[in-house]
């Protein structure tokens, strides 16, 4: 069995505990045993769970899993402090908020031989899996994604980074990327922001991603995708499935500390990963280039 914290106790930090409290049966997720939560707030019980400190929880031989659900902001340290300290970690996406910082992260678990692994439940979505299906073996035009949600709480980092799950969707769907244009339009006093990037796929068609966040704006993703042979509008609709997202990230994190995962789909996942990161990086980078700074 792999003792287990959940460092952050936010939205994602409370559906951790859950899960880890019942497993999927007969899943790798049920070889890990919550030994409690690390929060930097004194926090009562937590669904029965209770509070350990940070030290105390680095320092055990009881807990060999740290699960990070703090603001991304926060991710690096902890997960820099939880792999030094001999842990394998599971992290909410992003683990970090610049290329640089995950690609020493991942050098750093390779060392100590522990498992790193970036929950991504944008990819397990059955929508999302439907769309897969749909856009396999189609030949893209071009093709926008547009996201539009309430403004980003401070400590997420830039809307690159924030909205990582959107951009890991293109990679996805139509492999690796290069950048060609970043641009933001901001309204501080209103909390608004609107982020759009632009990148040519390897075929040299062009992908358009815009992230717009605003007070009053739904959680929403619109596409556009124009294939040689029709045009998608709106993502498909797929009956839900039984096993929560979450969860299935768990079995997935739990499979690989069974080593149950295939060498090479470690090495697309964190190839996969990387490549997101490093758009992010040079999105930001176009973004905040005093040519392209907006309004
Ligand atoms: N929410 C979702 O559906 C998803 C979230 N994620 C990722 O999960 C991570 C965390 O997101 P999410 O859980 O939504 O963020 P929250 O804002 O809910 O929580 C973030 C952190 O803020 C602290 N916090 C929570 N509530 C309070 C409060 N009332 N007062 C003060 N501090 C508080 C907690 O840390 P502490 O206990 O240390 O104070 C918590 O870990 C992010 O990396 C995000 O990208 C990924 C996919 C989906
Ligand atoms: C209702 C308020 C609500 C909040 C505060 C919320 C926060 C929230 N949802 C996220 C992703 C996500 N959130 C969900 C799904 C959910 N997440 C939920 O909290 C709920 C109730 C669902 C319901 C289906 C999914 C599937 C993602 C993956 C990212 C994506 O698909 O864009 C993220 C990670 C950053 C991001 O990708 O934007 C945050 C911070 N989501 C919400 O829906």
């Amino acid at each position: 069995m792999f003792g287990t914290v959940v460092v952050g106790v936010g939205t994602a930090g409370r559906v951790r505990i859950r899960d880890l409290l019942s497993p999927l049966p007969s899943s790798a997720a049920e070889k890990m045993t919550i030994k409690g939560f690390v929060s930097r707030r004194p926090l009562e019980e937590q669904q029965g769970v209770k509070q350990i400190a940070l030290e105390e929880a680095l320092g055990s031989e009881d807990i060999q899993v740290a699960i990070v659900c703090t603001e991304n902001m926060s991710h690096e340290e902890y997960i820099r402090k939880f792999l030094e300290a001999g842990k394998h970690v599971c992290v909410e996406y992003p683990m970090s908020l610049s290329y640089a910082a995950a690609k020493e992260l991942w050098e750093l678990a390779e060392q100590k031989g522990k498992v790193l692994h970036e929950e991504h439940i944008e990819l397990l979505t059955a929508d999302y899996k439907q769309l897969k299906k749909d856009v396999a073996g189609k030949s893209l035009q071009e093709g926008t994604l547009h996201f539009t949600g309430g403004p980003v709480p401070s400590g997420f980092g830039f809307m690159a980074f924030s909205g990582i799950a959107r951009l890991t969707w293109l990679v996805d769907l139509f492999g690796e990327l290069t950048v060609t244009s970043g641009s933001m339009v901001e309204d501080r006093e209103k909390q608004y922001m609107k982020m759009t990037a632009q990148f040519l796929t390897q075929e040299q068609r062009q992908l358009t991603w815009i992230e717009e966040r605003g007070p009053g704006l739904g959680r929403m993703k619109n596409i556009n995708f124009r294939f040689d042979s029709c045009t998608m509008d709106r993502l498909p609709e797929a009956p839900r499935e039984p096993v929560g997202l979450f969860m299935q990230d768990l079995n997935l994190f739990g499979q690989k500390l069974l080593g149950q995962v295939p060498p090479e789909q470690l090495q697309a996942e964190r190839r996969r990963v990387l490549h997101c990161l490093q758009l992010a990086d040079r999105i930001q980078q176009l973004c905040q280039s005093p040519a392209h700074s907006g309004v």
